[in-house]
């Protein structure tokens, strides 16, 4: 590890105990399988999200990324440890209080949009908020639609937007309940480099002008140099982490992280 890691680490301690934590995973692990097939594929993973910042989670294939997310987004159940979200130990939680949290504190972000297709951008951005019978804030719609520029998309339906339309109206319906974290899996992995850039610009966006705290998986360095921290896995644990990412230096670290894979 060079002097800059050591330096940035300590600045992502002091950075981090500024802040209210949105999300924790303590003792975190998932296996599958068990004997000879036992996967692991989080080990006791210890990590904290703060509010108000856009975290990415980063590592080879296989190195547990979405398993770490769906854990922590309450969409899959650990094998051990804990999770709080927002202040909730949603670990011991029932299905129909694990259903209202992640429908009334959380947004997601997905690589395949998840859209409905029978419905308009509008009725999709405002669905989530329509099945929990919330009223919708018309001032805070407006600066959704208008901050991500769909307005004149609204009355389309999702086969008629472009996978970048399609994906900006993903993001107003994860916003529209102003959550307590946006987890979004590899939000721009479907897009080329142009309706990328707009995607992330807006995320970006969304934590430095409405506070939002977003938790993003993914592959690209270039995604990656978006967020105010990079984490990164490896076979399941935690190997670094680093604050003000650049792109050059995520670069470096995950081919540092590949090598070994590759001279395997
Ligand atoms: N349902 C499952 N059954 C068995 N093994 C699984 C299952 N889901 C994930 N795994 C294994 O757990 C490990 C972590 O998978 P995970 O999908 O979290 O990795 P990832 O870092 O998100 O990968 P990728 O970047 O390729 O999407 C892998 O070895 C994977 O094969």
């Amino acid at each position: 590890m060079t002097a800059a890691h050591v330096a940035e680490r300590t600045q992502a301690s002091t950075d981090r105990d500024d802040r209210a934590i949105a999300a924790q995973a303590i003792g975190l692990s998932k296996t599958y399988g068990e004997g000879g097939a036992l996967v692991t594929a989080l080990g006791d993973v210890t990590v904290e999200f703060a509010s108000g910042q856009l975290t990415a989670i980063m590592g080879p294939s296989g190195s547990g990324k979405s398993t770490l997310m769906h854990c922590m987004a309450a969409l899959d159940t650990p094998t051990a440890g804990t999770v709080i979200i927002d202040g909730t130990d949603i670990t011991h939680l029932k299905d129909k209080a694990l259903t209202r949290l992640r429908r009334d504190r959380l947004g997601f972000v997905f690589q395949a949009y998840n859209l409905v297709p029978t419905l308009t951008a509008q009725e999709n951005i405002t669905l989530p908020m329509d099945i929990a019978g919330r009223r919708v804030d018309a001032e805070w719609f407006d600066t959704v639609v208008d901050t991500l520029g769909i307005r004149d998309r609204l009355a389309h339906r999702p086969d008629e937007l472009s996978g970048g339309q399609q994906q900006r109206v993903a993001c107003a319906r994860a916003l529209l309940s102003r959550p307590a974290i946006v987890f979004a899996d590899e939000p721009t992995g479907n897009l080329d480099s142009r309706a990328s850039a707009e995607i992330l610009a807006f995320l970006r966006a969304s934590v430095d002008d409405f506070g939002q705290t977003i938790v993003m998986v993914t592959h690209d360095p270039s995604a990656a140099s978006y967020a105010d921290r990079v984490v990164f896995l490896v076979d399941g644990a935690i190997v670094d982490d680093i604050v003000k990412p650049t792109m050059a230096v995520v670069l470096e670290r995950i081919q540092e992280l590949d090598r070994p894979r590759a001279e395997a």
